[in-house]
C-alpha cells in the first residue's frame, strides 16, 4: 500500500547564536551576531501507511516537533522531502490542514475565554465541516470523552487534563485522516494519561485514522503505537515494531534465582552473572535459543532452588541503556 504519510532524506537546519562570554562578549553579540548551524532534522527517511498508529521519540531536543512542524505545513524542510496524503504539506498548508488533526501538548489551539462548545462550532466554520459530520462527531467525542460536564465552561477554567481531552476532540471534529500529536500527555496525571491513551488507540482502531505522536513517556508508545521511530540529535536511531527493539539494541533478559540458602558462586551455561546477594543471583541470558528448562536443568542438583524470576526488558530499560550508553562513550570521546 502507498504511505500516506513519507519522508525522503529530510534535513532542517537552524541558526543559532552562539553567545560569547563576558559583557564585552555581550556588546559583540549585539554588534556582530554569531550563529551555527545546527542540524534539528538530519537525514531522515519514512513511510507509514494509513491506520498506523506510530511513536515518534526521543530526548529533549532530538528534533521531534521539529518534524512534526514539518509535516504539518509550519515549516519547510531545509532538504529532503515530505509528502502527506499526495502533497507537500508546506506549499499545499489549507488543503493539507483540512485533512489532519494537530495537536500541541503544550499550546492550546482552543479559545481561552469562550465556552469550549464555541472553540467547537468556530472549528466546524474554519474547516467548513458539513452539519451532521459535525453533530456526529460532536455527540461522539463528548460522550467518548466524557466533555459534556464542561462543554459551557470556558476554557480558562478547566483543568490541564479536561482540557487536553477537548484539545483531541476538537482535533477530530472535521474527520481528519491524520492525527499528529505532540507530546499530548504531557503534565497529565496517571488517570489522565490513561484517558488519553485509551481513547487514541481507540481512534486509531475504530476509525482507522493514523496516529503519529511524539512523546518522552515510553508509556504512551506501549499503549498506542505498535510501531517506533526513535531519534537522537536529529537523527534516526530505530523505526520499527516495538517487540523487535529488543534484539536491535542488544537488550537482554534477565533471569534472578532465588535458592533457599545462600549458595556461593553459581554457574549457568548460557547465562551472565550479573550480581545478586544473600539467597538471590542474577544473570543475564545469551539469547542463544535455550529455553528456561535447558538452563535450569543445568543448575547444580544440590542447588536448592525455592523461586525463578524471568524479567523482560521494557522499552524504557532499553532505551535507558541506549541513551546512558551514548553518554558514556562521548564522554570517553
Ligand atoms: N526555531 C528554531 N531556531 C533555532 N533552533 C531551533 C528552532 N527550533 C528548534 N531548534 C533546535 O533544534 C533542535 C531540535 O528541536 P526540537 O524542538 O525539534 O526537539 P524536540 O525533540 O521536540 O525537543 P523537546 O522534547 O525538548 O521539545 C534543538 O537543538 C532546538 O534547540
Amino acid at each position: 500500500m502507498a504511505p500516506i504519510i513519507s519522508a525522503e532524506h529530510v534535513t532542517k537546519v537552524f541558526r543559532q547564536r552562539v553567545r560569547r562570554p563576558g559583557l564585552l562578549g555581550s556588546l559583540r553579540d549585539l554588534a556582530a551576531p554569531v550563529t551555527r548551524p545546527v542540524n534539528a532534522v538530519d537525514d531522515i527517511s519514512f513511510a507509514i501507511a494509513a491506520g498506523e498508529a506510530v511513536g515518534y521519540l526521543g530526548p529533549n531536543g532530538a528534533g521531534k516537533s521539529t518534524m512534526i512542524k514539518m509535516l504539518t505545513g509550519i515549516l519547510a524542510p531545509s532538504s529532503g522531502k515530505v509528502m502527506v496524503l499526495g502533497r507537500h504539506p508546506q506549499a499545499n498548508r489549507v488543503e493539507n490542514a483540512r485533512q489532519i488533526g494537530v495537536v500541541f501538548g503544550q499550546r492550546t489551539q482552543l479559545w481561552w475565554e469562550l465556552p469550549l462548545s464555541e472553540s467547537f462550532e468556530l472549528h466546524r466554520r474554519m474547516y467548513r465541516v458539513p452539519s451532521e459530520v459535525f453533530a456526529r462527531n460532536r455527540a461522539d467525542l463528548t460522550e467518548m470523552m466524557g466533555l459534556a460536564s464542561f462543554l459551557e465552561r470556558p476554557v480558562r477554567h478547566l483543568s490541564l487534563g479536561q482540557r487536553m481531552r477537548a484539545e483531541i476532540a476538537m482535533a477530530l471534529m472535521h474527520d481528519p485522516k491524520i492525527l499528529f500529536l505532540d507530546e499530548p500527555t504531557i503534565g497529565l496525571d496517571v488517570v489522565a494519561k490513561d484517558v488519553v491513551r485509551k481513547f487514541l488507540s481507540r481512534i486509531n482502531r475504530e476509525r482507522g485514522t493514523t496516529i503519529i505522536l511524539t512523546t518522552h513517556d515510553l508509556q504512551d508508545i506501549e499503549e498506542i503505537c505498535p510501531r517506533l521511530i526513535m531519534v537522537d540529535e536529529g537523527k534516526l536511531l530505530f523505526d520499527g515494531a516495538v517487540a523487535d527493539l529488543r534484539a536491535r539494541f542488544g537488550a537482554r533478559r534477565r533471569l534472578v534465582l532465588e535458592f533457599s540458602r545462600e549458595p556461593g558462586f553459581v554457574h549457568l551455561a548460557g547465562a551472565e552473572p550479573d550480581g545478586g546477594e544473600g539467597h538471590l543471583r542474577s544473570f543475564l541470558l545469551n539469547d542463544d535459543g535455550r529455553s528456561l528448562v535447558e538452563l535450569l536443568a543445568a543448575l547444580q542438583a544440590d542447588a536448592d532452588l525455592r523461586d525463578v524470576r524471568l524479567h523482560e526488558p521494557g522499552i524504557e530499560e532499553i532505551i535507558r541503556t541506549h541513551y546512558q550508553r551514548r553518554i558514556e562513550t562521548g564522554r570517553a570521546a
